[in-house]
């Protein structure tokens, strides 16, 4: 696959998704092109899994162009995006030296890249950072700038809003993805489609068998779609004032889901594609959407390997509650995402909370 790219379009913080078969190679000249230059020193933060194969050729590019990096790799999975993670991965920021020139880069997936964000967001009140996602769900948490950590009462509770300089998306890095990552990332790849795009959610159903298995052209045409319709919402409402809400379909219950079995059992794919259907759910419920759009949701999150059913152990009322955190909620009512159609989603702000109970409660077999 070529090298393409895309752009976050934000005024004078404008930023490139560049994206490509082998890009990491250029790490060094597209840093400088972002603005970062060799008297930074940079601070690339990674985990356990992704370290071992890609931060030395990582580091070995940008000191050979004459920068000064230092490191930090933390356990992978969704509890380092924890306030304890958070704080030693300071500490290491501090040791190394960090100034206000300096740069942090996120190698990794959705995990690394939020932490990473959001100790870019508050080292030294902001600092500059890159985002160099390794997964295919970071096609999505690597494009728009929200950063944070979860607090044990509710996901992604503490955060900031701070664009990345650039993306740099080498497609080369899933290949080593395992099975249930692949899934998860096509999960927010799907949302993609099931919130702006019906003609992509065809072309995801046409091809989902040579999807699954890492086609390069059509994954990297997947990706390409899913970040342009990010780019295009991030672009038009950076800070989630109005439409960018919209990217949140499925997440109101998935987050729930996560935050109720710690951090643990659930990745956030998984959450959100069950959170799609319920979302769905509801709608056809409220008559809100035509009817066929939860049988079609569910069967395309099926079609790419993806949970639809209840998870074990979760009391819907318990699921409520946690829903009532979520950051769309005002005064705690809630405002949920839900479909009219495949390919159009809408913000309902009035949704009445016994039918969401209800809902739940039919899927939990309750
Ligand atoms: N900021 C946003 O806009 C946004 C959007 C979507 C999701 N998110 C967040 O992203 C997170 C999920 O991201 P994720 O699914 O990438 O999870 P992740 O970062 O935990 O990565 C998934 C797993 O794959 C491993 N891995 C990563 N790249 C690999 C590679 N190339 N080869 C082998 N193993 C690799 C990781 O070590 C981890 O075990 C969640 O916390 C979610 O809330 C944020
Ligand atoms: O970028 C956004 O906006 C999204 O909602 C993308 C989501 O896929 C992502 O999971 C995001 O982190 C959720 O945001 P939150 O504000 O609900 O925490
Ligand atoms: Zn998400």
């Amino acid at each position: 696959m070529a090298v393409e790219t895309l752009y976050v379009e934000l005024g004078e913080r404008t930023y490139p998704i560049v994206i490509g078969d082998g890009v990491m190679q250029q790490v060094a000249a597209l840093v400088q092109d972002a603005g970062i230059s060799p008297t930074s020193r940079l601070f690339v933060i990674s985990d356990e899994n992704v370290s071992p194969r890609y931060l030395q050729p990582l580091k070995q590019a940008l000191e050979t162009a004459g920068y000064r990096v230092a490191d930090c790799v933390i356990p992978p999975g969704e509890q380092s995006k924890s306030l304890a993670v958070y704080e030693q991965v300071l500490t290491r920021a501090i040791e190394a030296g960090l100034d206000r020139k300096s740069a942090i880069l996120a190698l990794g997936g959705g995990v690394v890249g939020d932490l990473a964000g959001f100790v870019a967001a508050t080292y030294m009140r902001g600092i500059a950072f890159v985002q160099v996602p390794t997964t295919l769900l970071a096609h999505d948490s690597s494009v728009g700038g929200k950063v944070g950590i979860n607090h044990p009462l509710g996901k992604n509770l503490i955060g900031a809003f701070h664009q990345p300089r650039l993306v740099l998306y080498d497609t080369a890095a899933l290949r080593t993805l395992p099975e249930r990552e692949v899934a998860a990332g096509f999960a927010e790849v799907i949302k993609h489609g099931l919130i702006a795009d019906a003609s992509f959610v065809d072309w995801l159903e046409e091809h989902a068998a040579s999807l699954w298995q890492l086609d390069a052209e059509r994954v990297g045409r997947a990706i390409r779609r899913g970040c342009a319709i990010k780019a295009a919402i991030v672009s038009a409402d950076e800070t989630e004032q109005g439409q960018r809400a919209l990217l949140n379909l499925g997440h109101t219950f998935g987050h729930a889901f996560e935050a109720l079995c710690e951090y643990a059992v659930l990745n956030h794919g998984e959450a959100i594609s069950i959170g799609m259907c319920l979302a769905a759910k509801v709608a056809e419920r409220i008559g809100f959407a035509e009817a066929g759009v939860y049988a079609r949701t569910k069967r395309l999150l099926h079609l790419f390997h993806l949970p639809t059913d209840w998870p074990d152990g979760l009391e819907p009322e318990a699921v409520l509650d946690v829903m009532k955190r979520d950051k769309k909620a005002v005064g705690g009512k809630l405002a949920l995402v839900l479909p009219r159609a495949i390919g159009k989603v809408e913000l309902v702000k009035d949704v009445d909370e016994q039918e969401i109970l209800t809902a739940m409660k039919k899927e939990a077999g309750a």
